[in-house]
């Protein structure tokens, strides 16, 4: 059973390292004001894997760039580590949909840009880019370019050049919206090992709601625009977890079809709002 929680900070907060605390935000166009998400109260500790889903227009990826410090808060504070968010979060590193690899660079080239930004001697780099390729499974793929990798090996090449930066925090905004089943399933597996055995904390913006189960230790589940808290549910699978199998797993089947529920009038009031 989904343990479903009314809004709030819907944990012990003890481990917090991100809090939303009354966060609302509100966009001024030069024809109307979007708010965009309203009164959003969210504790995320360290280490811990928090999905966000909603219908779209909700405000996920606005909450994201404000973890992120690249948007304020019209109005509520957010808090990294016990300090208020008020310029560029260098504790997080944000990846979207698209992997915006430099097309001129091949993989080591592009892993390897954040380091040469930070002026790391060319050993280091080099010790370090190897290391990392070796993380997300790309060896023998170092010399390639952007144009001759598959979609999944882009992800990895992006995914390697963001913990390049050694972001304490993973902002991931659909980040495998793009592929297909078969590889997006590889990079969830690639991506869970890699948070666990680095100690990462996530926040994954996601549509899909099986992938949200797969990956998460709790699900956010928003609702229409302006995007407020409907639902904190906590997933009720062991941290290590297979994914090949999960499928089999009558608690994910649960979950899943739960949060289906959960989601499912969202959706219906997303449609009466286009018609
Ligand atoms: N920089 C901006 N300027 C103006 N409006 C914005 C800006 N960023 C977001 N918005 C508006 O805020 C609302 C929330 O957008 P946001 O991208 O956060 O939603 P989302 O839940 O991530 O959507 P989706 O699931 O479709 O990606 C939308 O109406 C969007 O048009």
């Amino acid at each position: 059973m989904v343990s479903a929680q009314p809004a709030g900070f819907g944990h012990d907060t003890r481990h917090e390292l991100i809090r939303f605390e009354n966060v609302s935000k509100t966009f001024e166009l030069s024809d109307r004001t979007v708010r965009a998400v309203e009164n959003v109260n969210l504790s995320v500790a360290r280490g811990e894997f928090v999905v966000l889903v909603g219908p779209s227009g909700c405000g996920k990826s606005t909450l994201l760039n404000m973890a992120a410090g690249l948007f304020h808060p019209t109005s509520g504070e957010v808090y990294y580590n016990g300090s208020l968010v008020d310029g560029y979060n260098l504790k997080t590193g944000y990846m979207t949909q698209n992997d915006h690899l430099l097309p001129w660079r091949d993989v080591v080239g592009n892993i390897s840009t954040p380091l040469e930004i930070r002026g790391l001697a060319r050993g280091t780099r080099e010790a370090r880019v190897e290391q990392l390729i070796d993380l997300v499974g790309l060896q023998g793929f170092e010399r390639s370019y952007p144009s001759q990798l598959s979609g999944g090996m882009r992800k990895r090449t992006a995914l390697a050049r963001l913990l390049a930066y050694d972001p304490e925090t993973l902002l991931l905004d659909e980040p495998f919206a793009a592929l297909d089943a078969q590889l997006r399933l590889n990079m969830q597996i690639e991506l869970l090992r890699i948070s666990r055995s680095l100690n990462k904390t996530i926040l994954f913006v996601t549509h899909d709601l099986d992938e949200a189960v797969a990956l998460s230790d709790r699900s956010v589940v928003f609702s229409p625009r302006p995007g407020h808290i409907r639902h904190i549910a906590d997933t009720p699978l062991p941290r290590d977890r297979n994914l090949t199998t999960l499928r089999h797993d009558p608690l994910y089947t649960r979950m899943t079809a739960e949060l289906w529920d959960l989601i499912m009038p969202t959706l219906q009031e997303t449609r009466g709002e286009a018609s």
